[in-house]
């Protein structure tokens, strides 16, 4: 059980919207690898596609080469924390996890020792129904490590998390990956993981838009000088042989691996006006916008 995920072809037709179309990439165990894309994009689709609880129209999705209904045990092998809605309000968090235990085969005592590992033992005698949206998703975390699981599926685990719970998830992810687990997890913000993160994929309008290491994403974001202009057209043409990329909004473009001073000077020289003209700083989030952006949008 090697524990890569590979989704290949992978396309879900629902009525007219084709919420996944024709997606594939591979997940490699030990590291993490964020799944982002703006609302909509197909995200949740996917994961559920994984996990076995939506059937593809078309293509494949596998964990260490099997479906997931094909799975011998799959609470050994896969934990997801799909969304943070689906408790028991009058059970206390301890109590649904040792519901989950039984079922699984578990020792009680391990439902205990996953509400420590997202430092949830405070609460783990409350019922679920007075729990915040940061504990229930904590709650869902710790019930997704319930089977020690060799690879973890989980979306928008960042979300109605304080800024120091971010820090701590993303400290146990790191540790997770770091012992050789599989995690997957999504967001629709880049720079909400961009430092978790090893690898990204990048979803819009149920395309992959952009894959690879998040360390290259960085160096390209790091490289542009955001420009606005109202002739964006006439600097572009001023500019031939050099990668210009739409901005976030109307009239700003993105100029890639060409230092500012030049820009300026070149549009000088052509007598194009000039708004802003900005190295920016790993501004991952521009370039996500720019990369996701003409699709973005709810569909
Ligand atoms: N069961 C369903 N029936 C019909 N349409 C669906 C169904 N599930 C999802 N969709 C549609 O598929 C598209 C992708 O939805 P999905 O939830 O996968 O996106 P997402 O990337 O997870 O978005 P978000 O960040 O908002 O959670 C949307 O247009 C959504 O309305």
């Amino acid at each position: 059980m090697t524990g890569r995920i590979v989704v290949s072809g992978l396309t879900k037709q629902f009525g007219a919207i084709r919420a996944v179309d024709d997606l594939s990439f591979t997940v490699e165990p030990g590291t993490v690898t964020g799944f982002l894309g703006p609302n909509g994009a197909g995200k949740t689709t996917t994961l559920r596609m994984l996990l076995g609880l939506v059937a593809p129209t078309a293509g494949s999705a596998t964990i260490g080469g099997l479906r997931y209904a094909d799975l011998p045990r799959p609470l050994a092998v896969v934990g997801a924390a799909l969304e943070a809605s689906g408790f028991h309000k009058r059970r206390t968090g301890r109590a649904h996890l040792r519901i989950l235990c039984a079922a699984a085969g578990l020792p009680a005592r391990r439902a205990d020792e996953v509400l420590e590992l997202v430092g949830m033992t405070p609460a783990a005698g409350r019922r679920v129904g007075g729990y915040s949206m940061g504990m229930r998703q904590r709650l869902g975390l710790a019930q997704a490590l319930l089977g020690d699981p060799q690879v973890l599926i989980l979306d928008e685990p960042a979300n109605g998390l304080d800024p120091a719970g971010i820090h701590w998830l993303r400290e146990l992810l790191r540790s997770l990956a770091a012992a050789g687990k599989t995690v997957l997890v999504s967001s629709h913000l880049l720079s909400e993981v961009e430092q978790t993160v090893d690898d990204v994929v990048i979803i819009a309008a149920g395309r992959s838009v952009r894959q690879g290491r998040v360390s290259d994403l960085k160096a390209q974001a790091q490289s542009a000088v955001r420009v606005r202009t109202p002739s964006p057209d006439r600097l572009v043409q001023a500019l031939p042989g050099v990668t210009v990329r739409p901005g976030p909004e109307p009239g700003v473009v993105l100029v890639e691996r060409m230092p500012a001073a030049d820009i300026g000077r070149i549009a000088l020289a052509v007598g194009v006006e000039l708004h802003e003209l900005t190295p920016v700083q790993s501004d991952l989030q521009d370039l996500f916008l720019a990369l996701t952006g003409s699709q973005a949008g709810v569909r």
